[in-house]
């Protein structure tokens, strides 16, 4: 039967000082999971403004529009301000409450999700009540993988609500600084913490992504480390979404790990040479992802 990924969450502008790109991470994994030929729908909730419009366009262009797509009449849409540091590393200035807030357990919605190979979800949608109860609801009565992505995007998470996500999830994936917090362990070996982590939560999967140096993952009680591919950073806006995507494609068509592990790095860094979460992959970067 053929893979279908559900993302669920938040779609949004992110303004840089020279313009706005379409962002948000659920709706980036989408987008990539596009480009990469996988049958993905995405489910979120824009406001009724020339910014939700303007979203809507966006997503059609993107093959992302569906019934999954709601139109908020309380929340506008969210426009994110993204401030780059001298690494051109990102933060993000998020408004609240925004459409995304809002999401409404519909039909449509626990359809898609009982009909999902996998569902992708992070920390970000879930800060308010209303989207994190019909999170919880899909999660609750679907057989789909769930892959938890933490994006921690402070100061708009609980420990607790992490921690309930993570209790829910098969797949978890952090970078350092959000294995840091969330592990501790200080200067333990991070290979100790995911240890320690997996001690905790009975996951199966976790990926801990590690900027330029690659990623470290843990799958079927193994190993798999990649050490990255360093590139000139035009700025880290998605890179992480991007490795994400890739490792859920591969993961799902039962490419070996090792492979599946430097690929989503090289996507990653792809993204993280380029501007935006969500730029157009060239021949040669679309071609290396048809790996056996
Ligand atoms: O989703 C919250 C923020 O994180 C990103 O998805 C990048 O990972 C941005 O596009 C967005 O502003």
């Amino acid at each position: 039967m053929k893979n279908t990924v559900l993302s669920f969450g938040e779609v949004l502008w992110d303004a840089f000082g020279d313009g706005k790109k379409a962002g948000g991470a659920p709706m980036n994994v989408a987008r990539h999971l596009v480009q990469q030929g996988v049958d993905v729908s995405f489910a979120s909730s824009v406001g009724m403004d020339n910014s939700g419009d303007g979203l809507i366009a966006f997503l059609k262009n993107s093959g992302l529009y569906s019934g999954l797509i709601q139109q908020d009449d309380e929340f506008p849409t969210c426009e994110v301000t993204v401030q780059l540091d001298e690494n051109n590393t990102a933060t993000y200035i998020i408004p609240e409450p925004v459409s995304w807030d809002n999401i409404e357990l519909t039909t449509a919605l626990s359809k898609a999700a009982k009909a999902a190979t996998a569902i992708v979800f992070g920390s970000l949608a879930c800060r308010g009540t209303k989207t994190r109860e019909t999170l919880l609801n899909l999660l609750d009565d679907t057989p789909a993988l769930k892959v938890f992505d933490v994006n921690l995007r402070p100061p708009h998470y609980t420990l607790s609500t992490i921690e309930t996500l993570v209790a829910r999830a098969d797949v978890v994936k952090m970078n350092e600084e959000e294995a840091d917090l969330l592990i501790g362990g200080g200067s333990a070996p991070l290979r100790e913490k995911i240890i320690e982590f997996r001690s905790k939560y009975h996951v199966k999967t976790i990926c801990v992504t590690r900027g330029e140096h690659g990623a470290l993952v843990w799958h079927d009680h193994e190993f798999f480390d990649s050490p990255g591919c360093p590139v000139k950073v035009a700025d880290t806006v998605g890179a992480g979404d991007a490795f994400l995507a890739t490792f859920v494609s591969g993961l799902l068509s039962g490419k070996p790990m090792q492979q599946v592990v430097d690929k989503a790095c090289s996507v990653g860094s792809y993204v993280a040479s380029q501007r935006g979460a969500n730029p157009v992959y060239p021949p040669e970067l679309l071609n290396s992802l048809a790996y056996i």
